[in-house]
This record gives C-alpha cells, structure tokens and sequence, in this order.
C-alpha cells in the first residue's frame, strides 16, 4: 500500500522566462516561448501539488535570469541543511545568491552553505534514503559529490551521464518512493559503469524507454504515491500503476523548449528531523 507524504516546494514563477541562448541541446532561441501559455502552465502544475496537500512557497524571479523558474538547480535541500548551487554556465551563475538569500531570509534551516564546486542542485542531486544519486558529465563536478557527502553525511554514489540531452541527472532518473529507496531511470543516458552501479543498488527500478525519456518522463515528482510527470510519458503510466503509484500528467511542453520539465521547476524542501 503507497502513501503520500505531505511536501514543501519551492517554486518561482516564469516571469522572466524565456529561451535566450542555448546551454543544452534543447534549447533554441529561434523558437520562441509563449509566455502566457508556460504561466498557465506553471500555474497549473503549482496547483496540482497544492491540491494534493502540498506546501508551495514562492522564490521571487529576477529579471534577466530566464532559466530562474527552473527552481530545482538552485540548492539541495536535505534533513534541513542547504547547499546552495554554483552554476556550470555564466547564464545563470547569479541565481545561486537569489536562492541563498531566500534561504537565509527564513527560518528552521540547520546550515545554509554556498558550495566550493560547481553543483547544479537536485538537476544532479537525488535524494533516497539511502543514499544520495549524483550526476556527473555534463554540469556537476566530481568534486561537488564528495562535498554535498561531507556536508549532508549521506552516501554518495556517483553517477556518469554521457547523452547531452539527458545533461542532468534528473533527466534521466527519478525517486519514485524516497523512504523505500525506489526509482525510474533510462539507462541509455548513462555509462555503462553507472548503469551496473544502478542495476546492482536497484535491482527492482522501473526502466523507462528512449520514446518516455525523450519526452521528460524522467523528470518527474513523487510524493511516495502519486507521481507528477508530463503527459506525454504516456509509456510510463502502465507501469507506474502496476506498482501502486498514481500517475499524474501534466503539460509543461513551454519548458521543454528550455529543457526542462516538471522537476526542474520544483525544489524539495526537506525538513530538519524532529527533535
Ligand atoms: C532538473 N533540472 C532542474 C533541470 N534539468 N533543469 C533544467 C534547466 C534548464 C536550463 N535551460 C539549463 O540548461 O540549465
């Protein structure tokens, strides 16, 4: 029997997005944003977790940031301890302090950090309770998985991606159920040393194809029983049932042109452990 635990997400609004250069495959800025359209959308996905019980506070956007919405690059969040990101490109390097000033500004937090090394946040950084998933190859340095393990005392296992498309790890793996250690991944957007890494810590996780990782059906957010994802990772509702979860779909194809999706526009905000 799944249960969904009630969630507190940071999200910032799509004021100023909007595709004006390109730092990943999927990003063309010939092909333009609707920015009424990606507001419905983002609106839309805000309410869905509040109307299944979750918290949604609200990070302020700043003008000439247009990749800001994508909130889950901005700090890694776990048992109340925060390590803010460093970003790979100059593009969107002044987002760090935006996000470490939203956290010093509140309170409940154990220890806000800006980081040594470059680390895109939960783009790369994903938490079971086991242990941490760390992407590598494309944004993060290797050298920010030893840091976050130093900082959070949590396992790291290091992970290669080696598709540029699939340039975080959150393109192209997902916790479905934290407490119990259980996720969705595409294997083909990993090296083969990681995809037996994975295969051996996981040996039960449900692989999606290269048709629902193409579409972000990777980039998707649980709360232990229903799972946000884009519609159109249609393969993956079957399966998702058949463990017990509930899929479900929402559109944010404005955010896809950026390359990002439904985790990318949502942080996790883990609390301090009781007492
Ligand atoms: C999992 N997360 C947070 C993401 N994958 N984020 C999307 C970032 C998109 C942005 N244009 C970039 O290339 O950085």
């Amino acid at each position: 029997m799944r249960t969904a635990t009630p969630r507190r997400y940071l999200m910032c609004p799509p004021a100023h997005f909007r595709v004006a250069y390109s730092i990943n495959p999927w990003m063309d800025p010939d092909k333009p944003v609707d920015p009424a359209l990606a507001l419905f959308q983002w609106e839309d996905l805000r309410d869905r977790y509040r109307s299944l019980g979750h918290t949604v506070e609200i990070l302020d956007p700043v003008a000439g940031l247009p990749d800001m919405v994508f909130a889950a690059n901005g700090a890694t969040v776990v048992d109340g301890r925060v390590l803010g990101a460093r970003f790979a490109n100059p593009e969107r390097a002044d987002e760090a302090p935006a996000h470490l000033a939203w956290f010093r500004s509140h309170d409940g937090f154990v220890e806000v950090r800006e980081p040594e090394h470059v680390n895109e946040a939960e783009g790369d950084f994903a938490v079971t309770s086991s242990w941490m998933l760390a992407g590598q190859g494309f944004r993060s340095s290797p050298l920010a998985h030893d840091e976050a393990q130093e900082f959070f005392g949590r396992p790291v296992i290091s992970l290669e991606l080696t598709d540029p498309r699939y340039y975080h790890l959150d393109t192209a793996l997902a916790v479905l159920d934290d407490a119990a250690d259980e996720i969705m991944y595409y294997p083909g957007a990993f090296s083969p040393g990681s995809r037996a890494v994975l295969a051996r810590l996981f040996p039960d996780a449900l692989l999606a194809t290269a048709e629902d990782a193409v579409v972000f059906g990777l980039n998707a957010v649980s709360d232990g029983l229903n799972v946000v994802l884009p519609r159109e990772a249609a393969g993956l509702f079957d399966p998702l049932k058949d463990r017990g979860y509930v899929p479900v779909g929402v559109d944010l194809a404005e955010f896809h042109k950026a390359g990002g999706s439904v985790k990318c526009c949502t942080m996790e905000v883990r609390p301090a452990p009781p007492g």
